[in-house]
């Protein structure tokens, strides 16, 4: 199991990370998201060792990192780092060499690598010639060439097509089926949703919400959607009646009137029900399960967000 455990870092004044625990385990992939400036390329260097925290501890199966451990992880960098005149196949079996890896099985892997993320024509050609999605392709294919046991990654979706978008989610899904432990950053949050099996968010350093996306729901207050053949002016009826509910959204549908409700959590929702079958008939009352998205914007805008926070 991947574990960050309580790490913390400045960069002068500024709190980069602040007491960020959490952990990745074989065979998961764990979306890490939050606004821009909120920590998580922090979080991924000091994973890779290329900065120090001023606290706490990364560990790999309860070991703590050094570079022999190190040789089992593979990182995708948010500055892609591959030599430009370096040729793509030649490049990743330089690259798998570089973590120990035999020749005949580095060229194996780099042939399969390229083929499952459709580069194989390319294979041949200087890093340099490619566009900048497949030269990403490639450096996910480096990150991936000596089959590491943890996998970093940040943001490597962003700038590909849809149709790269759908060969690197295979490659992950399929390292991830083999056992690896995955972590990503990405603002892609119907990707996170659709890929991970956990994910955390943070805001200015700190873990706010972390675990499955349905978990994640639980958390967070159940919404309604309610259409009652009521009068106008019933919603402020229904919220003195069911105290402490948010009207995200409301209008009129017909001779109806709809609305998106949130509920308090701990508030029983046939109450919400009875209130709103005293103002009129109920022809809808359905729990409407809210996004990755949705659930992100309600825990980065909670109030008490700290100033160095910048602004998505
Ligand atoms: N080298 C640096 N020197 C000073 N401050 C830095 C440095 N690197 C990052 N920071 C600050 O640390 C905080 C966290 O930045 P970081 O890059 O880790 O965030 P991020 O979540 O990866 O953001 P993004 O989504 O925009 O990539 C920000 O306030 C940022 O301005």
């Amino acid at each position: 199991m991947l574990q960050l455990d309580g790490i913390s870092r400045r960069y002068g004044d500024v709190v980069a990370l602040d007491n960020l625990s959490f952990a990745v385990r074989p065979g998961q992939m764990y979306g890490f998201v939050g606004t821009n400036g909120a920590g998580k390329t922090t979080a991924m260097r000091i994973v890779l060792g290329v900065l120090e925290p001023d606290a706490g501890e990364v560990r790999w199966n309860g070991r703590a990192l050094d570079p022999e451990i190190r040789r089992e992880f593979g990182y995708m960098p948010e500055e892609r780092g591959l030599y430009p005149k370096m040729r793509v196949h030649e490049h990743l079996v330089y690259l798998a060499q570089l973590h120990g890896v035999a020749r005949l099985t580095a060229e194996k892997a780099a042939t399969q690598l390229l083929e499952s993320l459709a580069l194989s024509e390319r294979a041949a050609d200087r890093v340099e010639s490619l566009s900048l999605g497949n030269q990403q392709r490639v450096q996910l294919s480096a990150a991936l060439v000596h089959d590491p046991a943890v996998l970093v990654l940040d943001e490597p979706f962003s700038g590909l097509d849809p149709m790269g978008v759908d060969a690197m989610a295979a490659v992950l899904r399929s390292r991830v089926d083999a056992g690896a432990a995955v972590v990503f950053s990405s603002h892609q949050l119907d990707l996170v949703e659709r890929l991970c099996d956990a994910v955390g968010i943070i805001r200015a350093g700190r873990m706010v919400a972390d675990g499955t996306v349905d978990e994640l729901r639980g958390d967070a207050a159940g919404r309604y959607r309610l259409q009652v053949r009521a009068e106008p002016g019933w919603l402020d009826t229904l919220a003195a009646r069911v105290p402490g509910i948010v009207v995200a959204e409301h209008g009129p549908a017909g001779d109806d009137e709809v609305a998106l409700v949130d509920l308090p959590p701990g508030t029983d929702d046939q109450a919400l029900l009875d209130a709103a079958r005293a103002l009129g008939a109920v022809r809808q009352f359905t729990p409407v399960r809210p996004t990755l998205a949705e659930l992100f914007r309600s825990v980065v805008t909670d109030q008490g967000a700290p100033a160095q926070e910048e602004a998505a």
